[in-house]
């Protein structure tokens, strides 16, 4: 995977409830970008939330919103941006996130995906009778297209949020290497 974007933008991505909008959040934060997620952008422009749009428009007009909000995002500079747990779905997002961004892969176990969504009515897949199965199924698919374009992986289950985005920028940084600069003097 390509290294040098650190200066850039950070994409996340992962199944729901990985945690990429609380991560993004804390992340953009510190590294003083600006933080967006595409559900949220989603929702905005709609006025309506997530399950509502799968439910009058089914899930292929979401993914369309999906792809015109991510194309749009990926434009901007220094920025974090949270997507969707399903958006790498898409050739096309995929192309755009890999090409405009460092891209991190929040990973959490199917136990701990299923304690942290549990409450949540507005993850429209997981509202069936067997949300486990769905998650697993999810994963088997989703993994190997969360990967295909990873700069990092990162492993979020059991871990406290502010722990994670300090190895993040540990993680972030030694992508970037040393600036140029601190290079120099370190080898005269
Ligand atoms: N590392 C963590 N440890 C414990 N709880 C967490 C952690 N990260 C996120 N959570 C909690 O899990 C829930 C889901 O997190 P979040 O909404 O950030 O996931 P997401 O990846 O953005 O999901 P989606 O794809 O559905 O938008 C939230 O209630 C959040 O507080
Ligand atoms: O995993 C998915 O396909 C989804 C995840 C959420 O972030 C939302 O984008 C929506 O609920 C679909
Ligand atoms: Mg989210």
């Amino acid at each position: 995977m390509p290294t040098m974007k650190l200066a850039g933008n950070l994409f996340l991505v992962g199944l729901m409830g990985a945690g990429k909008t609380t991560v993004g959040r804390a992340l953009a934060r510190r590294s003083g970008k600006t933080f967006y997620d595409s559900d949220y952008e989603i929702e905005q422009r709609t006025g309506v939330r997530i399950a509502t749009i799968f439910d009058i428009e089914g899930e292929r007009r979401f993914r369309e919103r999906e792809t015109q909000v991510i194309t749009e995002l990926v434009q901007q500079q220094d920025i974090v941006l949270g997507t969707g747990g399903g958006a790498i779905l898409s050739p096309l997002n995929r192309q755009l996130l890999a090409r405009h961004g460092t891209v991190i892969y929040l990973r959490a176990s199917i136990d701990d995906i299923l304690t942290r969504t549990q409450h949540c009515t507005n993850r429209p897949l997981l509202q069936t009778a067997d949300p486990r199965a769905k998650l697993e199924a999810l994963f088997t698919e989703r993994d190997p297209l969360y990967r295909e374009i990873a700069d990092i992986v990162i492993d979020t289950s059991q871990q406290n949020v502010n722990l994670l985005v300090c190895q993040l920028e540990e993680r972030l940084a030694r992508l970037q290497g040393p600036p140029p600069e601190a290079s120099k003097h370190e080898n005269p």
